[in-house]
């Protein structure tokens, strides 16, 4: 984050040097072959410093990778001054260069372990507190409605960060989750999302969560004010707002304008970047989904992740060891995206959030210094929770022309071991298979001896898997609150490594911009089509075609 372009590093160069000198050397089965103990080389077990059931293993022993190669990386790490700014980062220094801001959602989840100065951090334990009480409230039941009745739905209208997080630890800690409670999630501007949402909803029973760390983001806003308009048709009296609303924001004028009272309105601050809030009051959802004290081991969990971050040599340290790989693969190899794969059926969210956690961080084409850079930065992040991926695309992580580095991720303990865990066996042998035939494949000997003679030479190569494909297994032993904490901020971290090595900011989201303040412009002129002026033939054609067709 030093700004300084990546290719300028001299291990950058070197790193070329040796891909080009040695990656068609770089074949798993051999390398496999070579060293008998390259597994315990190449795989390191997590455990939280102050509680040892947090843990998990990171296997990283499947990557085109050596020992010298891995040193050089390293040494890229730090020559890109990693330490130096992960130090800054925890220091509350302004490394969110361009908006002047501290980074510092690390703050949420400290319980006044580390030392941070910035305005705010100490406010953080007075808005878990409120959390606390009001999640605990609506789920006694002694939180009531307007017409006295308990809170049995809550609905947690946001977008981006204010949604992508909640959704995806919700999901992720569903068996910790009162069951008589429902959450919904809506974030869409498309008025079918909240349409379809709200008919499942009592205005009586139901909670409106309007998350929004700006409050101006207009697919919230015009959500929270369609819901708004529905409460009100039954419940009649303004007053009412009250029970039903509340806001998690950085901004309390426009909370209030919305008729949110104070009182009810929770906080955050502006070093919480919205892809990094979910421990902060974007939070709430999960604290009353899960439980205020299960929403505390996450923040434990995360916390104990920034602890290994801030303290373990890198050589030793996850998020800066998968970092590095990543670029190895990113930068060196070409390769464009990289996969997470959860055989875990409650992560059926996690890749979706960190394709805002990644792609909105690391998506940048300047460095901090405002060059424009000459090398690949963020990867295309994508995904889906096995086993349903491999009945779909992974046949072209298998044997098509791309490289895609993956990471796979399961519990050796399932939340639910129905018919004796067999499940959960079937689902674990997949999990273990996919790796192994992606690194090790299957030789056109070894088809030619399966299919006898007589077949077909076209058939024979079909069959044919090149393997070296690479990646990382990520098992842990069960996913609990605080594994899940881990894991977050792990993969956080990464991003955060990464983004220093490219020089880039990683904590704003320039390019959400432009695509808003067109479609304002547009807003104003679908009225009429003699009011569509100042676009190109195609965008004009579009907005013509749509004026001709509607029926509104
Ligand atoms: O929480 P807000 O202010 O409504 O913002 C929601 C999202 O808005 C998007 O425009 C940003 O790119 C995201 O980073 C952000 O999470």
């Amino acid at each position: 984050m030093s700004g300084r372009p990546a290719s300028e590093y001299s291990a950058w160069k070197k790193l070329q040097q040796t891909y080009d000198a040695q990656h068609a050397r770089l074949i798993l089965k051999d390398l496999f072959a070579q060293d008998p103990n390259r597994f315990s080389k190449f795989s390191e077990e997590y455990v939280d410093s102050t509680d040892k059931n947090t843990t998990f293993l990171l296997d990283y022993s499947k990557h085109l990778i050596t020992q010298p190669i891995l040193d050089t990386l390293l040494s890229l790490a730090r020559e890109a001054e990693l330490e130096n700014y992960r130090d800054k980062m925890f220091a509350g220094e302004h490394i969110n260069t361009s908006e002047d801001r501290a980074v510092l959602h690390v703050a949420l989840r400290n319980f006044d372990d580390f030392k941070i100065q910035e305005a705010g951090v100490d406010e953080v334990s007075a808005v878990l507190a409120h959390m606390k009480e009001f999640s605990e409230a609506i789920r006694s039941g002694s939180w009531k409605g307007y017409t006295g009745k308990t809170i049995n739905t809550i609905v947690n209208i946001g977008i981006g960060g204010s949604d992508l997080g909640p959704v995806m630890v919700t999901e992720g800690l569903k068996p910790y989750a009162k069951r008589d409670l429902t959450a919904h999630f809506v974030s869409n501007i498309d008025g079918t999302h909240i349409a379809e949402t709200l008919r499942l909803c009592d205005p009586e029973r139901t909670l409106f969560i309007i998350a929004s760390k700006t409050f101006t983001t207009q697919e919230t806003i015009t959500n929270a004010e369609s819901a708004r308009d529905w409460f009100l048709t039954a419940a009649k009296d303004k007053a009412h707002v009250a029970k039903h609303f509340v806001a998690l924001s950085t901004n309390t004028k426009a909370v209030t304008e919305f008729g949110i009272d104070k009182a009810n309105m929770f906080a955050f601050w502006d070093w919480v970047g919205g892809r990094y809030s979910l421990w902060s009051a974007i939070g709430l959802s999960i604290a009353i989904y899960i439980g205020y004290d299960n929403f505390e081991q996450l923040l434990k969990g995360a916390h104990g992740m920034d602890k290994h971050f801030k303290e373990t040599p890198l050589e030793k340290n996850l998020p800066v060891l998968m970092a590095v790989i990543g670029i190895w693969y990113n930068d060196f190899y070409g390769a464009q995206t990289h996969a997470l794969l959860p055989y875990d059926q409650y992560l059926h969210k996690f890749a979706d959030y960190f394709q805002q956690g990644d792609m909105e961080s690391n998506g940048k084409f300047v460095t901090k210094g405002g060059q424009r850079v000459d090398y690949q930065t963020g990867p295309i992040i994508w995904g889906a929770a096995g086993t349903n991926g491999q009945h779909s695309f992974y046949q072209l992580v298998h044997q098509g022309t791309k490289l895609i580095p993956a990471d796979f991720l399961a519990p050796a303990t399932s939340h639910n071991p129905i018919a004796n865990s067999k499940h959960h066996r079937i689902l674990l042998s997949n999990y273990f298979a996919q790796p192994e035939a992606l690194a090790f494949g299957k030789t056109e000997q070894e088809v030619r001896k399966e299919l006898g003679s007589g077949a077909s030479e076209a058939l024979v190569k079909s069959k044919v898997f090149e393997g070296n494909r690479p990646s990382n297994s990520i098992l842990f032993p069960l996913m609990t609150p605080r594994t899940l904490g881990a894991l977050i901020a792990l993969y956080e971290h990464k991003i955060f490594t990464q983004g220093v090595i490219w020089g880039i900011n990683s904590f704003d989201q320039m390019g959400v911009e432009l695509g808003k303040v067109l479609a304002k412009n547009i807003l104003s002129q679908l009225n009429d089509p003699s009011d569509v002026t100042g676009h190109d033939s195609s965008t004009t054609g579009l907005i013509h075609y749509y004026q001709k067709h509607r029926k509104e």
